[in-house]
């Protein structure tokens, strides 16, 4: 068990939309200075458990504790000013604006006053560029540049940026790796363990078990709305992860029925199971 403190706390929590149960009895911690990573198949509940965490759902049962007090957050606003940030997949950044606007997107510095205020750009793009180097992309230097022109995985670091900067202690990277080729997956996992060392609780979501293993302290993996295994790091090899994410079906002896059916069927492959 770590000795650090839980930001944000889940006790069986459910949450059920009609007679669907997308999560069954969640208890979970997250802890600052740790990586808490979110496995699961499709449709295991992931988007659900990070929006019931974030505030787009209010939980059907159960208990949502921050700094140890209950917590309801009633809407995505609410847990974004009590520090919780998600950044999804693309960054969540506007393509044609410049690094400095979406750096300062919502909360603009201004100059001037009265109706003669007016968007400081030379200090928004002071800061971005300071912020986004200080994460360690140091190819960044013009703030006045369309974030259209950056990389998947620059985008990716320029959200964590931001979020660090405004002051989450919360960071829900929603498979920030997905969409990215090997050397940019390895740059957002670098700004992930930076986020960490800076104390920030970090939600990791992701299929990809290598980028899991890459930042993780502590591992949870979802099966039909539940947590099937909650771990730490060391606690169980890869495979041993994939195995469990694919719902405790050995891949390795998937793998050798579909090359047995292969063999004998003229190497197609086996039609999908109903
Ligand atoms: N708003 C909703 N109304 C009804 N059912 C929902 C709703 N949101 C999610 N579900 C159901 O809850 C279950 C979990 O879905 P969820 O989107 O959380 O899975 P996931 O693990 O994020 O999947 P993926 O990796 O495909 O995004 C699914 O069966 C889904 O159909």
């Amino acid at each position: 068990m770590s000795a650090k403190k839980p930001v944000l706390e889940f006790r069986k929590v459910d949450k059920s939309f009609g007679h669907i149960d997308a999560l069954n009895d969640i208890s979970i911690k997250v802890v600052e200075g740790e990586v808490l990573c979110l496995l699961g198949d499709n449709g295991a509940g992931k988007s659900t458990l990070i929006k019931t965490l974030s505030g787009v759902y209010q939980p059907t049962r159960g208990e949502i504790l921050m700094d140890g007090q209950p917590a309801l957050f009633s809407s995505p606003r609410e847990a974004q000013e009590r520090g919780i940030a998600t950044v999804h997949q693309f960054g969540g950044t506007y393509p044609l604006m410049s690094i400095g606007r979406n750096f300062f997107m919502g909360s603009e510095p201004t100059r001037g006053w009265g109706p003669f205020k007016y968007f400081d750009r030379k200090t928004a793009n002071r800061v971005a560029v300071a912020e986004v180097q200080k994460m360690g992309i140091t190819r960044i230097t013009d703030g006045d540049r369309l974030v259209g022109g950056l990389s998947g995985g620059e985008r990716q670091s320029l959200a964590i940026a931001r979020a660090v900067y405004f002051g989450a202690r919360v960071l829900i990277l929603d498979e920030p790796t997905a969409a990215l080729g090997v050397k940019q997956a390895a740059h957002v996992l670098r700004i992930v363990n930076e986020a960490k060392r800076r104390g920030l609780a970090v939600i990791f979501i992701t299929h990809q078990v290598m980028h899991a293993m890459a930042v993780g302290d502590h591992f949870a993996v979802l099966i039909r709305g539940a947590i099937a295994a909650d771990f730490r790091k060391g606690q169980k090899t890869r495979e041993q992860i994939a195995d469990l994410m694919a719902g405790g079906e050995s891949i390795a002896s998937l793998e050798a029925s579909i090359e047995g059916y292969r063999d004998t069927h003229d190497g197609l492959p086996p039609p999908p199971a109903h």
